[in-house]
């Protein structure tokens, strides 16, 4: 098995499964989950000066400037850079793509294809703990308690971009931007895609994609 630190990316659309797919590959692997999109929401909670930026743009259902979101990354990926990591939300177009390749080759780019109608299912299900970024859905993975997350007992809440006209807005710019960042990765022979309705039914294939490159923590499978 290859000692070398992983280097891999999972793309969807939003709904599609990356947060619970990465989630999943963190715990089973061992390795760090960066989630663009957590950044950004930490960065707003917190009014850093990339965290007023940001909202402008979030607020209108925009893409952040790319220089913006990049920036961001790569004081991230600075700090892990001796860590085996997975890129959740980034890179999402291609120029994004581009700064990414200055800083490392990708071994592996997931790719989760998941039929509209059950994005827009699953987001308006949605529900996040802001602080930490866990994810529940109150059919596939409901808290123990309504409304409250499971490790800290505070509220959960439901993002605003989850609601369903912003929600149609949103997965028809991500189709857009990344389909170069899909083609690219297409053609460099890293794109593994996977197809289907259920993360529980994805999950097996993902896990033995990622255990070709690194050993995973538990000997057992997870799910
Ligand atoms: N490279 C990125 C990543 C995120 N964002 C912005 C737009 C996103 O709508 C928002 C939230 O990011 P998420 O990755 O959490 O959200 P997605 O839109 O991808 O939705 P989801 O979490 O549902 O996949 O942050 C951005 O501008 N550029
Ligand atoms: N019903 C159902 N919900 C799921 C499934 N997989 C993930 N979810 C939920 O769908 C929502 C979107 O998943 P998430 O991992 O946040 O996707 P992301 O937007 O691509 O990061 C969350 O509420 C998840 O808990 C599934 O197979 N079935």
């Amino acid at each position: 098995m290859a000692s070398k630190l992983l280097r891999a990316v999972v793309l969807g659309p939003p709904g599609s499964g990356k947060g619970t797919v990465c989630q999943r590959i963190a715990e089973s692997f061992g390795l760090q989950h960066l989630s663009s999109g957590h950044f950004l929401r930490e960065n707003i909670r917190a009014k850093s000066e990339v965290g007023v930026l940001a909202k402008q743009y979030l607020e209108q259902g925009l893409l952040v400037p790319d220089h913006v979101i990049t920036s961001v990354m790569m004081m991230e990926l600075e700090k892990k850079q001796s860590q085996h990591w997975l890129l959740d939300g980034f890179p999402r177009t291609l120029v994004q793509a581009e700064a990414l390749d200055r800083i490392c080759d990708l071994d592996l780019v997931i790719n989760l294809n998941i039929p509209f109608e059950t994005l827009k299912d699953r987001l308006s299900a949605r529900w996040i703990h802001p602080a930490s970024g866990r994810v529940y859905n109150m059919e596939f993975n409901p808290p123990d308690v309504h409304g409250i997350d499971d490790i800290t007992g505070e509220p959960l809440i439901q993002r605003e971009d989850d609601k369903p006209d912003a929600v149609a807005v949103r997965l028809r710019k991500y189709k857009e931007a990344a389909k170069p960042v899909i083609e690219l990765y297409k053609s460099r022979g890293v794109l593994h895609s996977f197809s289907g309705t259920e993360t529980n039914k994805i999950w097996p294939y993902v896990y033995t994609l990622v255990s070709s490159k690194v050993r995973p923590v538990h000997s057992k499978e997870a799910n």
